[in-house]
Parts: structure tokens; C-alpha cells; sequence
């Protein structure tokens, strides 16, 4: 089974230049879908996370039932202003501007493993403000997976934790 045959890629999408890799075609197609989970819970098992940390949005779509297949919990970390109750927020630059991420204060106990889960691993941005606020409330980050890299961006060197990509792109 090749996850790459299941992610359609749309030039210009949302911007002229970008390739924009798409798994809305992989959650399509169920036994490329419970292939994805069960070779990135393959590889997260051995880190023995307590939690994993989906990162809304795609994130979310990838954790929850790999947080399901490992038996651990699930935890979600949101764009501001979304999470009820109090929260910690990290706040962290993009290409243009900033953008804040929150997760619930109480979410993570401290000394707790978080494995951290999303989509697709681009300049690492994002994966790295997520290992910032999971250290921030006293969680250790053993790990990280996604289901895409771009490796012409270099994300990996923005993060200190082993990172798992089932397909990379170099273009
Ligand atoms: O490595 P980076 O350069 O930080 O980019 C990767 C992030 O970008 C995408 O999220 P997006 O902000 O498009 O949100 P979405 O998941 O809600 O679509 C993707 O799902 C990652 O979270
Ligand atoms: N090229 C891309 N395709 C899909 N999601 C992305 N998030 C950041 N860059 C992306």
C-alpha cells in the first residue's frame, strides 16, 4: 500500500506557487486510512506516550483515532479562542505576522510523555510552538508524527524530538 496514491496534490492552492497536498482523498479511501493510523501507531508505541496532542485542524483527523489504536489519551491544541475554561497560550511567528496556539490549563499533568500529531510537517513552525506549549505546562514531547513532510522546507531542524513522516515530497 502506497499512502502517497492516495494524497492528491492541487496546484495554486491557496496561493499561486504553493502545491497543496491533500488528504481529503486518503480519508476517502478506507483501507489507505487505517493503513496511515496503524504505521504511525507502529512507530509511536515504542515512545509509550500518556497523551497524544492533535494540532487543530487537520491534526485532529490523524490523532484522535491514532489516540484510539494506542489506547492513550487525546488532547487537543487550538487555534486562540476556541478552548473553554482556563488555558496557556504560546504565541509563535509565521511567514507573515504571528498566530497563538492554547491548549487547557490541567490538560497535561507534569512529568506526562505527549506525543505531538498532525498533518503534514512544512517549515515546522507550528510542530515546534506545539512542543513549546506541551513543555510549557510540564509535559515531555518523546516524539512527533505526521503523515506528510516537506522536506525542501526543512521543518526537522526547527525540533529537538524524533519525528516520524509516512510520505515526503521535495518539491
Ligand atoms: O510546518 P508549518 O509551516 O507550520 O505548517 C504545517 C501546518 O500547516 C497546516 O495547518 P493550517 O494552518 O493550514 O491549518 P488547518 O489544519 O486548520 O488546515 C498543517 O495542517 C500544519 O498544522
Ligand atoms: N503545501 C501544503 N499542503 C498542505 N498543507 C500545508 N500546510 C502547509 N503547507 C502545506
Amino acid at each position: 500500500m502506497n499512502i502517497k496514491d492516495h494524497i492528491r496534490e492541487v496546484p495554486d492552492f491557496p496561493k499561486p506557487g504553493i502545491l497543496f497536498y491533500d488528504i481529503s482523498t486518503l480519508l476517502m479511501h478506507p483501507a489507505a486510512w487505517r493503513h496511515t493510523v496503524e504505521q504511525l501507531a507502529e512507530a509511536m508505541a515504542p515512545h509509550k506516550p500518556d497523551l497524544l496532542a492533535g494540532i487543530e485542524s487537520r491534526g485532529f483527523l490523524v490523532s484522535a483515532p491514532l489516540a484510539l489504536k494506542l489506547g492513550c489519551g487525546f488532547i487537543m491544541l487550538r487555534k486562540k479562542g476556541k478552548l473553554p475554561g482556563a488555558t496557556v497560550k504560546h504565541s509563535y511567528d509565521l511567514e507573515y505576522g504571528t498566530d497563538t496556539i492554547e491548549i487547557q490549563e490541567g490538560a497535561v499533568q507534569p512529568g506526562q510523555k505527549v506525543v505531538l500529531v498532525d498533518d503534514l510537517l512544512a517549515t515546522g513552525g507550528t510542530m515546534a510552538a506545539a512542543a513549546h506549549l506541551i513543555r510549557k505546562v510540564g509535559g515531555v514531547v518523546p516524539a512527533a508524527a505526521c503523515i506528510i513532510e516537506l522536506t525542501f522546507l526543512n521543518g526537522r531542524s526547527k525540533l529537538d524530538m524524533p519525528v516520524t513522516t509516512l510520505a515526503q515530497y521535495d518539491v
